[in-house]
């Protein structure tokens, strides 16, 4: 598997806090991958740290291959946009100015870019209005815009959805699946909110206390958090062979139990049963929310 960016042992101290503490993460390509942690868990230092912000205190971590020691991290760099905290953007200008100015710093020969860059984070209706009277959405995307202007192919986003309203929430969400999809650019995206990852999110890296503590795809998260039903029988004897002669999917619990996956024929499975003098003593829904499989990981008191 080809990674965009790889840490090993990465470690951020300030004094005797550490920030980051030998976190160890693989952000494949094409992936979007959503960095899931608390408030204060290490998001935005490890951002700072893979842009280039900061120095880490030891460990190590790789764009595209190159690592952070190597003389030429600095054309790994030149592949990837971000925006870190609030958005880099000159509130007295208006989006297109903004765009201007990102395209000068870059060295871009023509500001021919800048109207489907508009178009693609729905600024192009923006006119002159300046910045300091867009709305925090609007903000956001240009933010992004800019992070686009050198024409990245790994966009890192720290918290984007932090603060907005529903809809401005939707607009961010639509504009990362679109870059992902379209443009086949690798996005790492940090929050706190697991639920609006879980619409995007094709990996997650759940960071704790500056640690990785999981790194799961999204297939295997839906995996975990899957629907099923839980049966409780009285006799052990029975319960595996009748399961797999209906032909049920399923995971043995106990002796006595065992989760059972997709749709089931209720009558068809307690007639089996009682066949084998065996009786159903519950039935219950069983399903392991995104939600309690985040406490379960890292703990109660998130937001
Ligand atoms: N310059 C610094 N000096 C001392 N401690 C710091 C410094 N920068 C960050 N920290 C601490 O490191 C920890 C991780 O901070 P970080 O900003 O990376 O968290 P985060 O996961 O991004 O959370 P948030 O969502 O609140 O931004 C926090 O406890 C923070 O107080």
């Amino acid at each position: 598997m080809d990674y965009v960016l790889t840490a090993d042992a990465l470690t951020k101290q300030y004094g005797h806090f550490k920030a980051l503490d030998k976190l160890t993460m693989r952000v494949p390509k094409g992936a979007v991958y959503g960095l899931v942690g608390k408030n204060g868990a290490g998001k935005t230092t490890l951002i700072r740290l893979v842009c280039g912000l900061q120095a880490p205190s030891s460990g190590s971590y790789a764009i595209y291959g190159r690592k952070d020691t190597d003389r030429d991290i600095a054309k790994s760099r030149r592949r990837m946009g971000a925006v870190v905290e609030t958005p880099s953007v000159y509130l007295d200008l208006s989006a297109t100015d903004n765009l201007k100015e990102q395209f000068r710093v870059l060295g871009l020969p023509s500001f021919e870019g800048i109207p489907e860059l508009l178009r693609l984070v729905g600024l192009e209706d923006a006119g002159k209005k300046k910045v300091k009277n867009f709305s925090l959405g609007m903000r956001q995307r240009l933010g992004i815009a800019v992070a686009l202007a050198g024409d990245p192919d790994f966009l890192v986003l720290d918290e984007p959805v932090n603060g907005l309203d529903p809809q401005g929430i939707i607009e961010i969400r639509e504009l990362v699946l679109k870059l992902n999809r379209e443009r086949q650019i690798t996005v790492l995206i940090s929050s706190h909110i697991l639920d609006e990852l879980s619409r995007l999110a094709t990996h997650y890296g759940f960071i704790d206390q500056g640690r990785l503590v999981r790194e799961i795809s999204a297939k295997e998260l839906e995996a975990a958090c899957r629907k099923c039903t839980r049966l409780t029988v009285s006799s052990s004897a029975a319960l595996v062979p009748v399961l797999d002669r209906l032909g049920l999917e399923y995971s043995v619990i106990s002796d006595t139990e065992a989760d059972i996956y997709g749709e089931i024929n209720l009558t068809e499975l307690a007639l089996a049963l009682a066949e084998q003098n065996c009786e159903i003593k519950s039935i219950q829904e069983h399903h392991e929310s995104l939600e309690s499989y985040y406490v379960n990981l890292i703990g109660g008191g998130h937001e």
